[in-house]
């Protein structure tokens, strides 16, 4: 067969967060595109991941609402599942949200959009099935699926991932999860709460890279719900059984469940691309990039979780597709190489549990590894009057910074979080510092009160010390 071939300015592998932003960029400022998807326009954030996890959540949320009243004066009742109802209500959000995806769309800003796998030739050509295109640059956004750890019996075993969870045929007895990082804890509060008995694994302490006090808090929230943990074990097989699924633990445990989700990291997406033929380096990780996403294959870019290292949220393949766009169409190469870099230490993310718990930048040990002298501020949410009118006071908001009041990271805990991290990634990329968090107004009575009663405390000792109070007295004087 004559495959149909093209010459354009840019072609792009995968309609995901990071392909779809270059693909949109590229093509509003008039570049020739060639988009390839092999499966959903949308990727991973739309179809599996981010959208329907945080539907599910949102369904979680609501059955959770009709038991917790007591403290209010409502008597909880025991929510009515209608799990198919559940499901039909996440597909229905998946399905608003995709005409911003869709082919129709993107063919619409003038993207030549062909569903198929697409491998590279060589070097400068990448193909499919019936086209070849030859391109300027090409950028690879080909996303990452769940990883399978190596434990002994998995591969013999049904299990489930973000890919079919969530249209699982019936609601799950007893969820067994490995993997205590945001998938697991946001779906498994979310099953629990919908009525499922939930147990977590983990080799390592669960969110073992967050800020420690604030995974505590998150870990207690989810197990005064019900949610058992298991943390850290050390699995010594996994097995079907009878009524479902059987973990062995190494000290001989043994957990028992319906259903099992292997929610344990990811891997990038890189086999079948034929990266060998195109000289793109790459290992188990990643595709190995440069600060601007340039891979070893000079007209060859990575973004999104494909990109070894950088990848892992919808917003950083964002902000990858935003620095290629400023790279290749606003800047001279050279500049651009320099400029448009796509590292950063100010990446925010959010687990939308209840509580929340949003995070950028530095943890305190990190901070203080790195940066030696550091300080740290708090406030907690039991000193917030929206939170007490609320009854929902649990956890509180920690920034760490130099001496000198330089942002180098926060962490919060609670309702809320990710909206209140925002402000401190507002803070940090406009290189305001601690003195300029103290310098607005909050609303009153708003969660987010707490940046400022936060910031506000690194200069507490001094405004309320001896010398700042005889010179009031002095001032007093003459008023
Ligand atoms: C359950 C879950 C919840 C999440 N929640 C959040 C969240 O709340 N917030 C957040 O920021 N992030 C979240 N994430 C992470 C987020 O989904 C990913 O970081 C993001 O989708 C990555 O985008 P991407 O463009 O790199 O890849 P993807 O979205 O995976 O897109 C890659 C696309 O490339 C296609 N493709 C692959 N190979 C080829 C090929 N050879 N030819 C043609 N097409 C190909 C794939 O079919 C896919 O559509 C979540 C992830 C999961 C699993
Ligand atoms: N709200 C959000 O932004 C959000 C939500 C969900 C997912 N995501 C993203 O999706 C990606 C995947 O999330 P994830 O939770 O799968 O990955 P993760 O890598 O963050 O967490 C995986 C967990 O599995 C554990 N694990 C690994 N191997 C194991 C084994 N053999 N036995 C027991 N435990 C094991 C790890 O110790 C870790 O705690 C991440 O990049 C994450 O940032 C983001």
């Amino acid at each position: 067969m004559t495959k149909t071939l093209y010459n354009v300015d840019i072609c792009v592998i995968g309609a995901g967060s990071a392909g779809l932003s270059v693909a949109s960029g590229a093509a509003q400022l008039g570049r020739s595109v060639v988009l390839f998807e092999a499966e959903d326009m949308g990727g991973d954030c739309l179809n599996t991941g981010c959208v329907p996890s945080k539907a599910m959540i949102a369904a979680g949320k609501a059955a959770h609402a009709q038991t917790a009243g007591k403290v209010f004066g409502i008597k909880p009742v025991k929510p009515k599942v209608d799990f198919e109802a559940v499901k039909a209500h996440v597909k229905g959000v998946i399905e608003t949200i995709a005409p911003v995806d869709s082919q129709e769309r993107f063919e619409g800003l003038g993207c030549t959009v062909i569903r198929e796998y697409a491998r590279f030739k060589d070097t400068k050509t990448i193909e499919s099935d019936t086209t070849e295109v030859i391109a300027k640059r090409f950028v690879i956004a080909t996303g990452s699926r769940a990883s399978a750890p190596p434990i002994p019996g998995l591969s013999e075993t049904p299990y489930l991932t973000n890919e079919n969870i969530f249209t699982v045929d019936s609601l799950p007895k007893h969820l067994l999860v490995i993997g205590a990082g945001p998938i697991g804890l946001e779906l498994g509060q979310a099953f629990r709460r919908l009525g499922s008995d939930v147990t977590i694994i983990d080799v390592s302490e669960p969110l073992g890279r967050s800020e420690p006090e604030h995974a505590k808090v998150l870990v207690k929230a989810l197990e005064e719900e019900g949610v058992t943990f298991r943390a850290p074990v050390t699995t010594k097989a996994v097995r079907k059984s009878e009524n479902g699924v059987e973990i062995e633990l190494e000290s001989g445990e043994i957990l028992s469940g319906s259903h099992l989700l292997v929610a344990a990291g990811r891997k990038p997406s890189v086999s079948g691309l034929n990266l060998e033929a195109a000289n793109v380096q790459y290992d188990k990780r990643g595709i190995e990039v440069d600060p601007d996403l340039r891979t070893s294959n000079k007209r060859i870019y990575a973004a999104g979780d494909v990109a070894k290292d950088m990848g892992g949220l919808t917003h950083a393949a964002g902000h990858h597709a935003s620095a290629l766009i400023k790279n290749f169409y606003f800047m001279p190469p050279a500049l651009g190489r320099l400029l448009a870099k796509a590292t950063t230490d100010r990446m925010p993310a959010a687990i939308y549990s209840e509580p929340e718990l949003g995070s950028i930048g530095l943890t305190e040990a990190q901070a203080r590894k790195d940066h030696g002298d550091v300080k740290v501020v708090h406030w907690a949410f039991d000193e917030n009057d929206r939170a007490i009118a609320e009854r929902n006071t649990q956890g509180g908001l920690k920034i760490v910074a130099t001496p000198k009041g330089k942002i180098l990271g926060a962490s919060c805990v609670g309702e809320g979080a990710g909206d209140i991290i925002q402000l401190i990634s507002l803070a940090m990329a406009n290189g305001i510092k601690i003195r300029g968090l103290t310098a607005f107004i909050s609303p009153y009575p708003t969660r987010s009160e707490i940046v400022k009663r936060a910031a506000g405390s690194w200069y507490t000792d001094a405004l309320f010390s001896p010398k700042t109070k005889k010179l009031a007295g002095f001032f007093a004087k003459f008023h």
